[in-house]
C-alpha cells in the first residue's frame, strides 16, 4: 500500500464519530432492523432513506437509546459504548436527536426556550427553573444567527410559523454542543423557501458535526445530501452518493415497486 493511501484510509479513520454494528431490533416476533451496520463521519451531511417500514427511523432510535437492540453495538469513536446507556447519559455524551414535531414550549420566548435548553446542558437538574431574564449568551447569540431567527428572539414560540419553529428546536439540540445531530424528516410541512433555508442550515451545522438525517423528500436529499444510506426491509441496500445510489437498479425497484404505498419516489431522471 502507497503512503498516500495509507494517509488517506487513516484520516477516515480518524473522521469516524460513530459506528453502529450489526444491529437487530424485534418489536414482539417482528424483526424491524435486521445485522444493520452505519458509520458516521464528522462533517458529513448524510440522509438515510428508504421505503416506508424500512426501519430509519428505528435505527435513529437504537442510536440515541430510545430503542435497545436485541444485538449490536453502537460506539462512538472515543469507545464509548451507547448501547449500554440511557437516553440522557447518550445525550450528555453529544449524541442530539430531533423528532417531526417539535418539542418546544409554545408559551414561552425563543430566547427563553434556547435558555431552557442551555440550562439543562449545563445542570439537568434544573430544567425546572425557566430562566425568563431575557439574557442572551455568546453561545446563544450564535446559535441565533445561525438558525436566523434574529428578529423573532422575544417572540413567543407558540406564534412561530412551522419553519421557525423547526429551527428553533435545532437551535436548542445545537446549545447542547452534540457531535452527531439526529433529524427526522425536518422539512415534512414546510414550504420551499423553508425547506431550502433548513437544507443551507443543515449544511453549516455539517461543518462542525456529523448530521444524520431520515427523509423521504428526494428533491431535498438530491439537492443536499453528501451521503446517502438506503435501507430496504430492516437492512443496508446501498450506500454512496446520491448519484451512485440512483444508478443502483434495486434501490430503483424498492422505491418503483412500492410507487402505490409509498410516498416518495426516487425518480432517477
Ligand atoms: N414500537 C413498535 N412496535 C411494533 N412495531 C414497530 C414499532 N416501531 C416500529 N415498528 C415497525 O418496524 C418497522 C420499521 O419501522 P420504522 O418506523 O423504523 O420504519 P421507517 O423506515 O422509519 O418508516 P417510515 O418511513 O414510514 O417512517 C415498521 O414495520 C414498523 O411498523
Amino acid at each position: 500500500m502507497s503512503q498516500s493511501v495509507r494517509k488517506n484510509l487513516k484520516s477516515t479513520e480518524a473522521a469516524s464519530v460513530l459506528l453502529a454494528e450489526d444491529i437487530t431490533v424485534a418489536f414482539g416476533g417482528f424483526v424491524a432492523v435486521k445485522g444493520m451496520n452505519l458509520k458516521l463521519h464528522a462533517h458529513d451531511l448524510h440522509f438515510l432513506i428508504g421505503p416506508n417500514g424500512a426501519g430509519k427511523t428505528t435505527m435513529l432510535d437504537v442510536i440515541c437509546g430510545k430503542t435497545k437492540p436485541l444485538s449490536g453495538t453502537v460506539r462512538l469513536n472515543d469507545g464509548t459504548e451507547l448501547t449500554r446507556l440511557k437516553e440522557h447519559q447518550i445525550v450528555r455524551k453529544g449524541v442530539g436527536r430531533k423528532f417531526q414535531a417539535p418539542s418546544i414550549f409554545g408559551g414561552l420566548t425563543v430566547q427563553e426556550n434556547l435558555a431552557l435548553a442551555a440550562e439543562s446542558q449545563r445542570s439537568p437538574l434544573r430544567t425546572l427553573r425557566i430562566p425568563r431574564y431575557g439574557k442572551i449568551s455568546a453561545a446563544m447569540e450564535r446559535v441565533i444567527q445561525q438558525i436566523g431567527l434574529q428578529d423573532r428572539v422575544y417572540t413567543r414560540a407558540g406564534a412561530l410559523s412551522h419553519g421557525e419553529k423547526q429551527w428553533l428546536e435545532i437551535g436548542m439540540l445545537l446549545l447542547q454542543e452534540p457531535r452527531v445531530l439526529l433529524l427526522d424528516e425536518p422539512v415534512a410541512g414546510m414550504t420551499d423557501e423553508e425547506t431550502h433555508k433548513t437544507g443551507r442550515l443543515l449544511q453549516d451545522i455539517a461543518q462542525e458535526r456529523s448530521v444524520v438525517v431520515v427523509e423521504h423528500d428526494m428533491e431535498f436529499v438530491r439537492e443536499y445530501a453528501a451521503k446517502v444510506t438506503v435501507m430496504h426491509e430492516g437492512k443496508l441496500l446501498k450506500e454512496g452518493t446520491m448519484a451512485e445510489v440512483q444508478e443502483d437498479p434495486r434501490v430503483a425497484e424498492v422505491y418503483l415497486g412500492k410507487r402505490r404505498d409509498d410516498h416518495a419516489v426516487i425518480a432517477t431522471n
